[in-house]
């Protein structure tokens, strides 16, 4: 299933035109304060009635200007998953699971409440009410209850942006569980491009109510014309071992990196997210520094910023990286396309870990 979105809107001071198609798996709505997302998500759920456009998933179209359709919300099959869940106070866990299922049509196949119940653990809590529920549980529970509602689409805003980092680290797991059992496409609201690197399968860049980039989060996190100052690479890696003094060893296309450890077996595929200003480079392979993480890989692209920068794209093995440096270090050091180069990476972030077989949720039909 595929979500199509083409709309128009224009309020007083903001202009919004965007196309774009989001395919199965997750697909991030990536832009600063401002930049559209909730309008275009307000728009697919039947909120806001946009100037023109149409927005349908494969030939079920929610939305058709030019046919004068507009489904209401309740009409649409989606799933929500809002920040704190939005769950009922008064009703146990189970009773919020339930809930989800009275949007489910009659003639469709509800996924199992078992099943989801085990894909996000969440058994011992079925009996308890939201408010006794830690800020990351509930949003495990919010995830079952638009499981459960057979839908064709999920919409998730901005779900993590109440928790701490802790609590955030709890509940990613089970996004990307929907990600990769659900069989629906969803549409996530974010502004953080940690959890780009690690949940998107598609990134939508939106700046000023326009799509800026749209793609794989490898390609749109390193483009500065897309995501500003905030620009990073995503590398792909894989767990080769645990060291006695507390590393993890991974493996790049390009050589070694070293993570603190990591709760995952060797063979576990990860991604890595290294920030552009988190990357020093070198001509000469540097030695006696106390950096763990150098990688060796040749100059593909400079390209020159506003003001004093500049960003260095490396090509490491099968994976880019993306440096920010000022131009004057780039002219300093004759940095040139084709040239052989060595990455220092000051600080690896890992964004993603393979989560194995899990049990599966039947996709929704
Ligand atoms: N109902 C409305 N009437 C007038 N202007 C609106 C309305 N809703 C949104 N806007 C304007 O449209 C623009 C885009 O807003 P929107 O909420 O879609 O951005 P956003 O990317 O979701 O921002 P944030 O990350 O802060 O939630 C803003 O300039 C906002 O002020």
């Amino acid at each position: 299933m595929t979500l199509q979105v083409r709309l128009t809107h224009r309020f007083a001071g903001f202009d919004l035109d965007v196309a774009f198609d989001a395919p199965p798996g997750l697909t991030v709505l990536f832009g600063p304060s401002g930049s559209g997302k909730t309008t275009v998500v307000n728009t697919v759920a039947g909120l806001l009635r946009p100037d023109a456009g149409r927005i349908a998933v494969d030939d079920w179209v929610l939305t058709d200007s030019a046919l004068r359709r507009h489904l209401p919300p309740h009409r649409r099959r989606l799933g929500y998953v809002f920040q704190e869940g939005r769950l009922f106070p008064h009703l146990s866990v189970r009773q919020n699971l339930l809930y989800g299922r009275w949007f489910a049509p009659r003639d469709t196949t509800v996924p199992d409440l078992d099943r989801v119940v085990q894909m996000l653990g969440i058994d011992p809590l079925l009996a308890r009410r939201p408010g006794t529920l830690s800020g990351g549980e509930r949003s495990r529970v919010a995830i079952g209850r638009a499981l459960l509602a057979a839908p064709r689409l999920i919409l998730a805003d901005e779900p993590l942006a109440a928790l701490d980092e802790a609590r955030k680290a709890e509940i990613l797991p089970y996004f990307e569980r929907l990600r990769d059992e659900s069989g629906v496409p969803i549409l996530y609201v974010s502004h953080s491009s940690a959890e780009v690197a690690r949940l998107a399968t598609t990134v939508v860049a939106l700046r000023a109510g326009r799509v800026a980039a749209i793609g794989p989060p490898a390609q749109v996190l390193g483009d500065a014309g897309a995501v500003g100052a905030d620009t990073a690479s995503v590398l792909t890696a894989q767990v080769t071992g645990h060291d006695a003094d507390g590393l993890t060893r991974l493996q790049t296309g390009a050589g070694p990196v070293f993570v603190a450890r990591l709760d995952a077996p060797p063979g576990t595929h990860v991604r890595l997210r290294v920030g552009a200003r988190d990357v020093i480079l070198s001509r000469d392979r540097p030695q006696g520094l106390s950096a763990l993480n150098i990688l060796a890989g040749r100059i593909a692209a400079i390209t020159a910023e506003e003001g004093p920068n500049a960003q260095v794209v490396l090509t490491v093995g099968s994976d880019t990286l993306t440096a920010r440096l000022t131009r004057r270090s780039v002219a300093a050091m004759g940095l040139a396309p084709g040239q052989p180069c060595h990455a220092i990476l000051k600080t690896v972030a890992v964004a993603a870990g393979d989560i194995g077989a899990l049990h599966t949720v039947p996709p929704a039909t």
